[in-house]
This record gives structure tokens, sequence and C-alpha cells, in this order.
């Protein structure tokens, strides 16, 4: 049987993953968080020591925080076992780091694990590159009051497939954080705008605004059991794969 060990365990993802896995059949081999003291699910304990758990797994997933990451990534490396990192508010040298992990062991990153947004970011792709950039692309995301980081995840997800439709580097093309006089937009800039508040699981509108019309597309997750789902099926999926950088794009056939 699969055993899955947790980075963040302790976290709303930590919890709804360890539900979802032992629903499906799969072992959860323990959990780390910041604080090691709780219990995950009856009878499993929460440790402080990433290396131990990594060589108790078959395969990690991390629902934490950037600035662990480092230390997760470097368990993982000496255990020689999978990792799907699922945390956002990673900075390039995060990415940095995830990108040597790869030579040396599978990972997986992605800022959202659903089916339906990463079939979302498929159809941002495609639109993209069919409309001119007289057509203003803004990234619209709501969630709740204790999310940390802005934009979210899987807004930069679908920045980049928007990007990607348009053939340019989405770093050099955004527009972040409006306020005050801005000056007028610029003609093919990527918007972005967070709302947080209440208990909003993810909301994501990705707006492509032209003279005169507007496409809207969006993807809204009534609950977190959907990327708990997703993040099970992908670190699944991992065993399987050589050494590399993967997204959720091949574990879900799109
Ligand atoms: N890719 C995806 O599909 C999704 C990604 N996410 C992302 O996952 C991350 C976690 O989200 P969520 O579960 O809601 O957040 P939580 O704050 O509920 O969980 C994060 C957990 O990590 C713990 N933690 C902090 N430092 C460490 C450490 N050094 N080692 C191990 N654990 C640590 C925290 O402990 P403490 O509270 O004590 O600090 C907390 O229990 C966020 O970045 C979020 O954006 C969320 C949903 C879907
Ligand atoms: O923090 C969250 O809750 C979520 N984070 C991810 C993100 O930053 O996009 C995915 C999902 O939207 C929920």
């Amino acid at each position: 049987m699969t055993k899955i060990g947790l980075f963040g365990a302790a976290g709303r993802m930590g919890r709804a993953i360890a539900q979802v896995a032992t629903e499906a059949g799969l072992k959860i081999s323990g959990g780390t968080d910041r604080a090691s003291s709780g219990e995950i699910l009856p009878g499993l304990a929460i440790t402080s020591d990433p290396l131990a758990l990594a060589e108790q797994s078959d395969v990690l997933i991390d629902f934490s925080v950037p600035g662990a990451l480092s230390n997760h990534l470097d368990a993982c490396i000496a255990a020689k076992k999978p990792i799907l990192i699922g945390t956002t508010g990673l900075e390039p040298v995060h990415h940095g780091l995830i990108d040597e992990a790869a030579r040396l062991i599978p990972v997986l990153q992605t800022g959202n694990t659903s089916l339906g947004v990463n079939l979302l970011a498929a159809l941002v792709e495609q639109a993209a590159s069919r409309l001119g950039d007289d057509w203003d692309i803004e990234i619209v995301e709501m969630h709740h009051r204790h999310k940390v980081d802005a934009p979210s995840g899987t807004a930069l997800l679908l920045g980049e497939a928007a990007a990607r439709g348009r053939a340019i580097n989405l770093s050099d093309h955004s527009e972040r954080g409006r306020d005050g006089i801005t000056g007028a937009r610029a003609q093919g800039a990527i918007g972005f705008a967070a709302l947080r508040g209440g208990s909003v699981a993810g909301d994501h509108q990705v707006i492509f605004a032209a003279d005169g019309e507007r496409i809207e597309l969006g993807h809204r997750a009534e609950s977190r059991i959907i990327f708990a789902r997703g993040a099970v099926k992908g670190a699944s999926w991992l065993l399987g794969q050589a050494p590399g950088r993967y997204d959720m794009k091949a574990v879900l056939g799109l």
C-alpha cells in the first residue's frame, strides 16, 4: 500500500489530504508541521523531522509554507523520494531550488491540483493565442480571509497560460497591485487583482476585454476537497516517474 508523507500536515490542506487519501485506501505514513504536536488522524502523530518522514514514506506531499521548501526538498533528495509541491507564494529562488531537485528526483509543482483549474488554464492559453493584444487580460481571484499570499498560485498559473498563448514572458507583462495614480493600462499587460474574505475556497476569473465586448472564463472551488483529490492523484502518478519537473497536465491527461 502506498505510504504518503505530509509536510504541513496539521493545516487545512494537510487534513483534507489525509481524509481523501485514507478514504482512497492509501496510507498516511506521518506528517510534519511547524508545531510538532497533535494528530492528523487518530494514532498518527506529527513529527518535526522532514528526513525521518521522507525515509518512512513512498512519496511526499507539501502544502506548508515557502520558507520550509528547501528543507523538504533536501529531505526528499536524501531519501530519494518523489515530492508534490502545492505550496504557493513561491519566489524565483524557490523555483530555482525545485529545478535543481528535479535533476535528482521526480518533483511535481503546481499552484492548483484541481482538474477544473487545469482545464481552465488550457482554455485560457487557447483564447490568448487567438486574440490579439487589443484584448486586455485581467485575472481576478478571491480566497478566504486566512490566505497569506497574493496573487494566488492559481492566478499566476492562469497568467502563465495566457502568456504562453501570447508567446510572451509573464514577468515582463504583469501589472500587479494597482493603487493610486497608476497611469493607463499598458497594451499587452496581464493584470492581477486579489480579494480576501470569509471562507471562499478559491474563485478565479480570467477576463479578456476588448472595445465593445468581453469574454470571461472562470472556476469556482466549492471546497478544498477538490485540491486534496488532485494532490493524491498527482502523488500516486509521481511514483512511476523518472527524475524531472512535472505539472498536473500529464497527471490529468490534458
Ligand atoms: N496547489 C493547490 O492546489 C493548493 C495550494 N494551497 C496552498 O497550500 C499552502 C497551505 O495551505 P493551507 O493548508 O490552507 O494553509 P495552512 O496555514 O492551514 O497550513 C499550512 C501548515 O503548514 C505549517 N507549517 C508552517 N511552517 C512549517 C514548517 N517549517 N514545516 C512544516 N509545516 C509548517 C503551518 O503551521 P502553523 O499554522 O503552526 O504555522 C500549517 O499547519 C498555501 O501555500 C496554499 O496557498 C492550498 C490549496 C490548494
Ligand atoms: O490558499 C488557498 O486556499 C488556495 N491556494 C491555492 C492558490 O494560491 O491558488 C489554490 C486554491 O485556490 C486555494
